[in-house]
């Protein structure tokens, strides 16, 4: 993690947000939509940049601007940036490509974590900003975690999925308390937070871990809602270290920061 004196060292002004950095999962596909490789691009901008420059970008995109653009433009200037660093999977492949070169375009750091035997460029394609090499993918999510301070989902497959899923796993189990987001893009995971309301009626997940996915059809109103959210104080979940004995070696994961 950079630390404020190399920040400045690296032209780069510190966090506005809450969140220093934010682990982004996303497809190694782009999907058949221009809506998914739209809100990769724009999740990216939102990162970076000010809500209003967004809202303008937004504007551009959907229709008239008007007095609109003019009013936005001037509280553009009155706003700050967000200022949020990347933490991804790494390469350039689908909306991983887009996410992370839309962070990297807008000035803020990009640490791509990737297992060595994904490194072959014809893989991944070339990662922009920092790599960080790991032994396998149990390593690379636990570093990902370990680096942010909140996880978006963007539209993907089972790559995705299952690093979602985790993420909010030990979210219930305790072992973090970062807000877990879902970009939910022209409705995309609708079916999977439908069947997610199915385990909470069917008794298999509680009603308040529901809770933990906080989604949005918007990259914006998204982030919006990551900044507010507040952690469940229940106490239900102490929080753990959690022995990986499967690894090959005993490796404790420890991704509190
Ligand atoms: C096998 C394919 C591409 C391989 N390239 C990948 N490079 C880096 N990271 C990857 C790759 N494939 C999957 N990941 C990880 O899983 C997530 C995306 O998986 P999905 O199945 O595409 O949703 C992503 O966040 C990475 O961490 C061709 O698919």
């Amino acid at each position: 993690m950079e630390s404020e004196a190399e920040m400045v060292m690296n032209k780069r002004s510190p966090p506005s947000s809450r969140f220093r950095r934010v682990c982004v999962f996303c497809g190694s596909s782009s999907g058949k939509k221009e809506s998914y490789r739209l809100a990769a691009i724009q999740l990216g901008h939102e990162l970076v940049s000010t809500p209003f420059t967004n809202y303008i970008i937004n504007s551009i995109i959907t229709g008239p601007v008007g007095w609109f653009l003019r009013v936005a433009l001037f509280v553009n200037l009155c706003q700050v940036q967000r200022n949020i660093d990347l933490v991804y999977g790494g390469g350039s492949v689908g909306l991983m490509g887009l996410v992370s070169q839309a962070v990297h375009d807008g000035g803020r750091h990009v640490l791509g974590v990737i297992p060595r035997t994904l490194m072959p460029r014809e893989i991944t394609g070339v990662t922009v900003g920092e790599v960080r090499a790991v032994s396998g993918m149990h390593q690379r999510k636990a570093e990902m975690a370990r680096q942010a301070d909140a996880f978006i989902a963007l539209p993907g497959g089972y790559g995705t999925l299952e690093e979602l899923l985790e993420v909010i796993t030990w979210a219930q189990l305790g072992i973090h308390d970062k807000p877990v987001g879902l970009l939910n893009v022209d409705g995309y995971y609708n079916s999977l937070l439908c069947f997610i309301d199915k385990a909470v009626d069917e008794g298999f997940i509680a009603p308040a871990a529901r809770h933990i996915i906080i989604s949005a059809p918007t990259a914006h109103e998204l982030l919006s809602k990551l900044e507010e959210h507040v952690p469940m104080q229940d106490g239900a979940a102490p929080k753990l270290s959690w022995e990986m004995e499967h690894l090959g070696h005993s490796t404790t994961l420890d991704i509190s920061r």
